[in-house]
Protein backbone atom coordinates (compact mmCIF):
# COMPACT_ATOMS: atom_id res chain seq x y z
CA UNK A 1 0.00 0.00 0.00
CA UNK A 2 1.06 3.41 -1.04
CA UNK A 3 -0.51 6.08 1.11
CA UNK A 4 0.88 5.12 4.34
CA UNK A 5 0.82 7.18 7.06
CA UNK A 6 -1.78 10.04 8.05
CA UNK A 7 -2.97 10.12 4.14
CA UNK A 8 -4.92 6.53 4.69
CA UNK A 9 -8.17 7.49 3.42
CA UNK A 10 -10.69 5.13 2.07
CA UNK A 11 -10.73 6.49 -1.13
CA UNK A 12 -7.00 6.38 -1.17
CA UNK A 13 -7.33 2.77 -0.58
CA UNK A 14 -10.17 2.27 -3.21
CA UNK A 15 -8.25 4.04 -5.61
CA UNK A 16 -4.65 1.00 -4.86
CA UNK A 17 -7.66 -2.03 -5.34
CA UNK A 18 -8.78 -0.28 -9.16
CA UNK A 19 -5.13 -0.46 -9.33
CA UNK A 20 -4.62 -3.85 -8.06
CA UNK A 21 -7.23 -4.54 -10.32
CA UNK A 22 -5.22 -4.03 -13.79
CA UNK A 23 -2.88 -6.22 -12.50
CA UNK A 24 -5.23 -9.19 -11.61
CA UNK A 25 -7.04 -8.76 -15.31
CA UNK A 26 -3.80 -8.89 -17.00
CA UNK A 27 -2.33 -11.66 -14.80
CA UNK A 28 -5.67 -13.64 -16.18
CA UNK A 29 -5.06 -12.66 -19.56
CA UNK A 30 -1.71 -13.89 -19.48
CA UNK A 31 -2.53 -17.20 -18.03
CA UNK A 32 -4.82 -17.64 -20.72
CA UNK A 33 -2.64 -18.22 -23.50
CA UNK A 34 -1.97 -21.71 -22.03
CA UNK A 35 -4.67 -24.75 -21.66
CA UNK A 36 -5.45 -25.76 -18.41
CA UNK A 37 -2.29 -28.13 -18.67
CA UNK A 38 -3.50 -30.50 -15.98
CA UNK A 39 -0.29 -32.29 -15.48
CA UNK A 40 1.14 -29.49 -13.85
CA UNK A 41 -1.39 -29.62 -10.98
CA UNK A 42 -0.95 -33.77 -10.07
CA UNK A 43 0.70 -34.36 -7.02
CA UNK A 44 2.74 -36.78 -9.39
CA UNK A 45 4.18 -34.08 -11.22
CA UNK A 46 6.46 -32.01 -8.76
CA UNK A 47 8.09 -35.03 -6.50
CA UNK A 48 8.09 -35.43 -3.20
CA UNK A 49 3.79 -35.88 -3.55
CA UNK A 50 3.28 -32.32 -4.57
CA UNK A 51 2.64 -30.49 -8.03
CA UNK A 52 4.61 -28.73 -9.76
CA UNK A 53 2.39 -25.45 -9.36
CA UNK A 54 3.19 -26.13 -5.16
CA UNK A 55 6.52 -26.78 -5.76
CA UNK A 56 6.73 -23.77 -8.04
CA UNK A 57 5.15 -21.29 -5.49
CA UNK A 58 7.18 -22.75 -2.71
CA UNK A 59 10.37 -21.84 -4.62
CA UNK A 60 9.33 -18.81 -5.88
CA UNK A 61 8.20 -17.52 -2.64
CA UNK A 62 11.41 -18.71 -1.18
CA UNK A 63 13.38 -16.34 -3.34
CA UNK A 64 11.37 -13.66 -2.91
CA UNK A 65 11.55 -13.72 1.00
CA UNK A 66 15.14 -13.93 0.50
CA UNK A 67 15.57 -10.66 -1.84
CA UNK A 68 13.18 -8.76 1.14
CA UNK A 69 9.07 -9.33 -0.60
CA UNK A 70 6.70 -10.17 2.15
CA UNK A 71 7.65 -7.22 3.96
CA UNK A 72 4.16 -5.56 3.89
CA UNK A 73 0.63 -6.31 5.55
CA UNK A 74 -0.44 -6.92 2.08
CA UNK A 75 2.57 -9.17 0.59
CA UNK A 76 1.11 -12.41 2.17
CA UNK A 77 2.84 -15.97 1.29
CA UNK A 78 1.01 -19.32 1.00
CA UNK A 79 3.66 -21.03 2.21
CA UNK A 80 4.99 -18.49 5.17
CA UNK A 81 6.72 -22.06 6.78
CA UNK A 82 10.45 -22.24 6.21
CA UNK A 83 10.53 -18.60 5.05
CA UNK A 84 13.90 -17.14 5.46
CA UNK A 85 14.37 -13.55 5.88
CA UNK A 86 15.48 -10.84 3.74
CA UNK A 87 19.49 -11.29 2.93
CA UNK A 88 19.67 -7.68 1.93
CA UNK A 89 18.85 -4.53 3.77
CA UNK A 90 15.34 -3.18 4.13
CA UNK A 91 13.68 0.00 4.56
CA UNK A 92 11.65 0.45 7.48
CA UNK A 93 7.62 1.39 6.35
CA UNK A 94 5.29 3.21 8.40
CA UNK A 95 3.17 1.27 10.37
CA UNK A 96 -0.57 2.25 9.79
CA UNK A 97 -2.10 -1.40 10.99
CA UNK A 98 -2.50 -2.45 14.05
CA UNK A 99 0.07 -5.56 14.72
CA UNK A 100 -2.65 -8.63 14.87
CA UNK A 101 -2.69 -7.73 10.95
CA UNK A 102 0.42 -10.21 10.31
CA UNK A 103 -1.75 -12.78 11.58
CA UNK A 104 -4.83 -12.53 8.67
CA UNK A 105 -4.59 -14.75 5.98
CA UNK A 106 -6.89 -16.12 3.73
CA UNK A 107 -4.55 -17.53 1.21
CA UNK A 108 -5.61 -21.41 2.12
CA UNK A 109 -9.45 -20.25 0.75
CA UNK A 110 -7.77 -18.30 -2.36
CA UNK A 111 -5.74 -21.35 -3.05
CA UNK A 112 -8.54 -23.75 -3.07
CA UNK A 113 -10.78 -21.43 -5.14
CA UNK A 114 -7.85 -20.54 -8.22
CA UNK A 115 -7.30 -24.09 -8.61
CA UNK A 116 -10.75 -25.71 -7.78
CA UNK A 117 -13.13 -23.05 -9.30
CA UNK A 118 -11.44 -20.38 -11.63
CA UNK A 119 -8.73 -22.23 -13.71
CA UNK A 120 -11.43 -24.17 -15.69
CA UNK A 121 -13.28 -21.00 -15.97
CA UNK A 122 -10.91 -19.15 -18.35
CA UNK A 123 -8.57 -21.77 -19.30
CA UNK A 124 -9.35 -23.76 -22.40
CA UNK A 125 -9.39 -27.61 -22.12
CA UNK A 126 -6.06 -29.12 -23.28
CA UNK A 127 -2.33 -29.74 -23.12
CA UNK A 128 0.63 -28.18 -24.88
CA UNK A 129 3.34 -28.66 -22.44
CA UNK A 130 4.81 -26.07 -21.75
CA UNK A 131 4.04 -26.36 -17.99
CA UNK A 132 6.88 -24.82 -16.13
CA UNK A 133 5.75 -21.25 -17.84
CA UNK A 134 1.88 -22.51 -17.04
CA UNK A 135 3.32 -22.49 -13.23
CA UNK A 136 5.09 -19.21 -13.27
CA UNK A 137 1.74 -17.35 -14.81
CA UNK A 138 -0.21 -18.92 -12.15
CA UNK A 139 2.16 -17.83 -9.58
CA UNK A 140 1.66 -14.33 -10.92
CA UNK A 141 -2.42 -15.13 -10.62
CA UNK A 142 -2.24 -16.11 -7.26
CA UNK A 143 -0.32 -12.96 -6.06
CA UNK A 144 -2.02 -10.71 -7.76
CA UNK A 145 -5.57 -12.17 -6.19
CA UNK A 146 -3.60 -12.19 -2.54
CA UNK A 147 -2.61 -8.62 -2.73
CA UNK A 148 -5.56 -7.28 -3.61
CA UNK A 149 -7.48 -9.42 -1.34
CA UNK A 150 -5.35 -8.60 1.58
CA UNK A 151 -5.50 -5.01 1.03
CA UNK A 152 -8.76 -5.55 2.71
CA UNK A 153 -6.61 -4.93 6.20
CA UNK A 154 -6.45 -1.42 5.39
CA UNK A 155 -9.75 -0.55 4.38
CA UNK A 156 -10.83 -2.00 7.47
CA UNK A 157 -8.32 0.22 9.75
CA UNK A 158 -9.85 3.66 7.42
CA UNK A 159 -13.30 2.44 8.29
CA UNK A 160 -12.64 1.43 11.99
CA UNK A 161 -10.80 5.32 12.03
CA UNK A 162 -13.80 6.80 10.56
CA UNK A 163 -16.28 5.49 13.02
CA UNK A 164 -14.72 3.69 15.91
CA UNK A 165 -17.65 4.30 17.83
CA UNK A 166 -19.77 1.99 15.33
CA UNK A 167 -17.48 -0.39 14.95
CA UNK A 168 -16.22 -0.72 18.67
CA UNK A 169 -19.58 -2.77 19.76
CA UNK A 170 -19.76 -5.66 17.81
CA UNK A 171 -15.65 -5.80 18.13
CA UNK A 172 -15.66 -6.62 21.62
CA UNK A 173 -19.09 -8.48 21.44
CA UNK A 174 -17.14 -10.37 18.84
CA UNK A 175 -19.91 -10.33 15.91
CA UNK A 176 -18.62 -11.09 12.60
CA UNK A 177 -22.02 -10.70 11.64
CA UNK A 178 -23.02 -7.11 12.68
CA UNK A 179 -19.15 -6.38 11.32
CA UNK A 180 -20.02 -7.75 8.04
CA UNK A 181 -23.07 -5.66 7.35
CA UNK A 182 -21.72 -2.96 8.77
CA UNK A 183 -18.42 -2.74 6.25
CA UNK A 184 -20.29 -3.77 3.15
CA UNK A 185 -21.36 -1.19 0.61
CA UNK A 186 -23.39 -3.24 -2.31
CA UNK A 187 -23.31 0.29 -4.46
CA UNK A 188 -19.78 0.43 -4.50
CA UNK A 189 -19.53 -3.76 -5.26
CA UNK A 190 -21.94 -3.19 -8.28
CA UNK A 191 -19.48 -0.47 -9.32
CA UNK A 192 -16.38 -2.91 -9.05
CA UNK A 193 -17.96 -6.10 -11.03
CA UNK A 194 -19.14 -3.26 -13.87
CA UNK A 195 -15.79 -2.16 -13.29
CA UNK A 196 -13.29 -5.59 -13.76
CA UNK A 197 -16.13 -6.75 -16.87
CA UNK A 198 -15.04 -3.52 -18.75
CA UNK A 199 -11.49 -4.19 -17.95
CA UNK A 200 -11.58 -7.23 -19.33
CA UNK A 201 -13.03 -5.96 -22.75
CA UNK A 202 -10.72 -3.58 -22.96
CA UNK A 203 -7.47 -4.96 -22.13
CA UNK A 204 -8.51 -8.58 -23.33
CA UNK A 205 -9.52 -7.55 -26.92
CA UNK A 206 -7.41 -8.08 -29.98
CA UNK A 207 -5.93 -4.72 -30.73
CA UNK A 208 -6.54 -4.15 -34.82
CA UNK A 209 -5.16 -1.18 -36.87
CA UNK A 210 -7.81 -0.68 -38.83
CA UNK A 211 -11.13 0.68 -37.52
CA UNK A 212 -13.58 -2.23 -37.28
CA UNK A 213 -17.10 -1.78 -38.63
CA UNK A 214 -18.59 -5.12 -36.87
CA UNK A 215 -18.02 -5.65 -33.11
CA UNK A 216 -20.33 -8.14 -33.18
CA UNK A 217 -17.93 -11.32 -33.23
CA UNK A 218 -15.25 -9.24 -31.05
CA UNK A 219 -13.38 -12.34 -29.25
CA UNK A 220 -12.10 -11.54 -25.60
CA UNK A 221 -9.03 -13.33 -23.84
CA UNK A 222 -10.74 -13.65 -20.80
CA UNK A 223 -14.41 -13.73 -21.25
CA UNK A 224 -15.98 -10.76 -19.33
CA UNK A 225 -18.17 -12.49 -17.02
CA UNK A 226 -15.83 -14.29 -15.88
CA UNK A 227 -13.81 -11.41 -14.27
CA UNK A 228 -17.06 -10.33 -12.70
CA UNK A 229 -18.15 -13.26 -11.23
CA UNK A 230 -14.66 -13.68 -9.77
CA UNK A 231 -15.33 -10.82 -8.16
CA UNK A 232 -19.15 -11.04 -6.84
CA UNK A 233 -18.43 -14.90 -6.19
CA UNK A 234 -14.59 -14.36 -4.44
CA UNK A 235 -13.17 -11.77 -4.57
CA UNK A 236 -15.22 -8.87 -2.85
CA UNK A 237 -16.07 -11.69 -0.27
CA UNK A 238 -12.75 -12.48 0.51
CA UNK A 239 -11.75 -9.28 1.02
CA UNK A 240 -14.65 -8.66 3.40
CA UNK A 241 -13.71 -11.95 5.45
CA UNK A 242 -9.84 -10.21 5.73
CA UNK A 243 -12.22 -7.32 6.68
CA UNK A 244 -13.73 -8.77 9.47
CA UNK A 245 -10.92 -10.60 10.61
CA UNK A 246 -8.79 -7.84 11.30
CA UNK A 247 -11.45 -5.63 13.21
CA UNK A 248 -11.93 -8.13 15.73
CA UNK A 249 -8.74 -8.32 16.59
CA UNK A 250 -8.25 -4.04 16.29
CA UNK A 251 -9.02 -3.50 19.80
CA UNK A 252 -6.69 -6.47 21.20
C1 LIG B 1 -13.34 -2.93 0.02
C2 LIG B 1 -14.42 -2.39 0.55
O1 LIG B 1 -15.28 -3.12 1.40
C3 LIG B 1 -16.29 -3.96 0.88
C4 LIG B 1 -15.69 -4.81 -0.17
C5 LIG B 1 -15.59 -4.32 -1.45
C6 LIG B 1 -14.58 -4.90 -2.38
O2 LIG B 1 -13.97 -5.90 -2.02
O3 LIG B 1 -14.38 -4.32 -3.46
C7 LIG B 1 -16.40 -3.26 -1.86
C8 LIG B 1 -17.28 -2.66 -1.00
C9 LIG B 1 -17.48 -3.15 0.39
O4 LIG B 1 -18.65 -3.91 0.46
C10 LIG B 1 -14.79 -0.98 0.29
O5 LIG B 1 -15.66 -0.48 0.98
O6 LIG B 1 -14.17 -0.38 -0.60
Amino acid sequence: MEAGGEQLSLAAVRDQLIREEDSIVFALIERAKRPRNAPAYSSASGGRGQSLAEFFVREAEALYAKAGHYQKPEDVPFFPQDLLPPLFPTKDLPKVLHPSASSVCVNDAIWKMYFDELLPLFTADGDDGNYSETVALDFACLQALSRRIHCGKYVAEVKFKDAPQDYSPPIHAKDSNALMNLLTFKAVEEKVKRRVEKKARIFGQNVILEDSVDNQDVEFKVDPNVLSKLYDLWVMPLTKDVEVEYLLHRLD
